[in-house]
């Protein structure tokens, strides 16, 4: 379980985040919505040590993470592994060699070994069949679907996805979606979504977290999300162009 207490974040003179609590629950597909610049993709970097709060704490899997300094991260990174939101594969490596490396790195396997824990990688996210072939061979949705086989090598506990299907046609979206949510049921992962993408959020989201203006301005189901009374809940989620929200 991942829990954010009271957190506080500003860089010079801007609080981006002003006392946001919430707990992700294991196992669920969470997603963090709202405007641009909010700060939702502040707010994860928090999980990996890519940032720091002011105050409050941040707790995973019993341990305040928010305390820890470069080295005792590194645990951390391995059970939380992030999918940015623009492909970082190595164009010169196959899929196969790209999704290995970690592997190589972090379990010091034989190139030979490291291969085959690739290709396994690779049927999970229903890409065995490119493991030859290089990244820029292929449409954006299938490297995004290498770069989460890439961020699954270290059978990582939670995945910190930002704006996965965010310049993806809508079929690869979807895909992208399809897998995320098979990886919650069938592997168990804990997903965590930094989204705009409306299609998304509804069809596979547990939890939705929406940040506003700083604070955290709801939390609860898609169902609650779709019947809150909340004017600027219901302006974002429905994509009205005038409403109460505040940009
Ligand atoms: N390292 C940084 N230094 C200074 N300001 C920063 C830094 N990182 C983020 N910010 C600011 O924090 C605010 C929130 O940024 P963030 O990237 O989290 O927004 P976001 O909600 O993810 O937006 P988007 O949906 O557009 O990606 C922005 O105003 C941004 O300029």
């Amino acid at each position: 379980m991942i829990q954010f207490k009271n957190i506080i974040k500003s860089f010079g003179p801007k609080t981006v985040l002003n006392d946001v609590s919430f707990d992700v629950p294991t196992g669920s597909v969470f997603f963090i919505i709202g405007a641009s610049g909010v700060g939702k993709s502040v707010l994860i970097k928090h999980l990996v040590g890519l940032l720091y709060p002011d105050s409050g704490e941040i707790w995973l899997d019993d341990e305040e993470i928010s305390k820890f300094d470069e080295q005792q991260m590194g645990p951390i990174r391995k059970k939380c592994a992030m999918v940015f939101q623009h492909s970082t594969l190595f164009d010169s490596m196959t899929c196969a060699e790209n999704v290995a490396l970690p592997l190589r790195k972090h379990k010091n396997l034989s190139l030979k070994d490291a291969l085959g824990e690739a290709r396994k990688r690779l049927q999970m996210v229903h890409m065995q069949e490119f493991g030859d072939r290089y990244p820029p061979e292929l449409g954006d949705g299938m490297r995004k679907r290498v770069a989460i086989a890439r961020a699954l090598t270290l059978d990582p506990t939670y995945v910190l996805f930002d704006e996965p299907t965010t310049s993806l046609d809508p079929v690869s979206a979807r895909r992208v979606d399809v897998l995320i949510r098979e990886l919650s049921d069938k592997l168990g992962v804990t997903s965590i979504v930094v989204s705009h993408d409306l299609v998304s959020i509804f069809s596979i989201a547990d939890r939705i977290a929406m940040l506003y203006r700083g604070k955290l301005r709801m939390l609860g189901s898609r169902e609650e999300f779709r019947a809150t009374p909340d004017g600027v809940v219901q302006q974002f989620i429905n994509g009205h162009a005038t409403g109460p929200m505040e940009l």
